[in-house]
């Protein structure tokens, strides 16, 4: 798959912009802070409905704007889709897939598999769970999209859970007799166990099928500097890590865990308190990693990421932004080895001559506001 076309409207730094891409290499050279980020993120946006780079949507929207809009027309098996989203920040995302509108924005998911590797990624190996927990989530919609939905079946559930703990932990506190009844508690734990452990069932079987590519890829970036092996932390006893089993021991830790539950006023078990730990050798990445081991370490997590959908049939989008720069000559002979064979790398740079002359593709110079081809 690849993208053909890219439009924002209000996008960021960007009033109108359309960019031409095609299959292969593309570099988008230009100075610090014109947009080349900015491109990158619009796309990585069609792909998870998420920034790489902000929690909110506002600062998506260019300054004084009301909305954005990013259209991107993609190629797979020589067949076009058109997909459009719309976001207007504290409201749904309006989208569009092949010009007809859809009912959910959630709905445009897969249209586009993509793969960003961006300076934030450090915060994957260095940062808190939710990080790691969210890299996982994307991956496991980008292999299977259905997995979106029952993410969102998740967050509502807890959110809801939260809700009444939260009002009946108030009402305690305030001396109140309202709100304090938690007798619909049962109901909401049947219905955590059921979308938790289908998410959980999910997230292991990726970590699963991740662990080779991530020990490979390290292996590969890092050239033989210890070995990198992942493995998923969960609250809950997994066992064979089955569907039935892991609804079965959600809802036992819900049980054992439920006075100190009704005590904080929150739902302190299920797969949105998991982790993802890292490992170098004997040691966890965090905390223990240097900056150049982390650095690799996020970039590999990446690499085997895009490896994965590789081996599942799906070829991705390929995007680094500003990994060049980091890196010594012999890496970034190494690196550009690795993706050189992408269906559709897309690279940022500041200095054009920090990317490796075999993967000096298409040119495309990015100043403020405007894309030109180059080459
Ligand atoms: N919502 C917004 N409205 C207007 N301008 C914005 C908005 N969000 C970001 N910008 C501007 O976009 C620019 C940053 O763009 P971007 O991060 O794409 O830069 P870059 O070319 O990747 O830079 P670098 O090489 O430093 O990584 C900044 O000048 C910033 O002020």
């Amino acid at each position: 798959m690849y993208v053909q076309r890219l439009e924002l409207v209000d996008f960021r730094s960007y009033e109108s912009v359309a960019v031409d891409l095609s299959a292969g290499t593309s570099v988008l050279v230009g100075p610090n802070g014109v947009g080349k980020t900015n491109l990158l993120e619009a796309l990585g946006y069609v792909a998870t409905l998420d920034s790489h780079r902000v929690a909110t949507d506002a600062p998506l929207v260019r300054a004084g704007a009301a909305a954005a809009v990013i259209r991107c027309l993609i190629v797979h098996d020589g067949r076009e889709l058109l997909v459009e989203l719309e976001i207007v920040p504290g409201k749904a995302n309006r989208a569009r897939l092949g010009r007809s509108p859809v009912r959910r924005a959630r709905d445009v998911l897969g249209a586009l598999r993509m793969v960003l590797f961006a300076p934030e990624d450090l915060e994957l190996v260095r940062g808190d769970p939710a990080e790691r927990r969210r890299y996982l989530d994307d991956l496991l919609v980008a292999r299977q999209p259905r997995y979106a939905g029952v993410r969102a079946d998740y967050d509502r559930v807890v959110k809801q859970r939260n809700a009444l703990l939260r009002t009946a932990y108030l009402a305690r506190k305030t001396g109140g007799t309202r709100g304090g009844d938690l007798s619909t508690l049962d109901v909401w734990d049947t219905h955590l166990a059921r979308h938790g452990a289908e998410l959980l069932a999910g997230r292991l079987e990726l970590v699963n099928a991740l662990g080779p590519f991530v020990a490979k890829a390290y292996d590969a970036v890092a050239a033989g500097k210890g070995a990198a092996g992942i493995a998923y932390r969960s609250g809950v006893e997994v066992g064979a890590g089955d569907r039935a089993t892991l609804e079965e021991a959600l809802l036992e830790a819900l049980a054992d865990g439920r006075s100190s539950e009704v005590d904080r006023g929150v739902t302190l078990t299920g797969p949105h308190r998991d982790d993802l730990t890292l490992t170098l050798g004997t040691l966890p990445a965090k905390g223990y990693a240097s900056h150049g081991e982390s650095w690799s370490y996020a970039l590999a997590l990446r690499l085997a990421a895009y490896d994965l959908l590789r081996a599942d049939g799906i070829e991705p989008v390929l995007a680094l932004d500003d990994v060049f720069a980091e890196l010594d000559a012999g890496r970034r002979e190494r690196l550009a080895e690795l993706v050189g064979g992408a269906k559709q790398l897309l690279v940022t740079c500041a200095v054009p001559e920090d990317v490796p002359a075999s993967l000096r593709g298409a040119r495309f110079e990015v100043s403020e506001g405007t894309v030109r081809r180059a080459d």
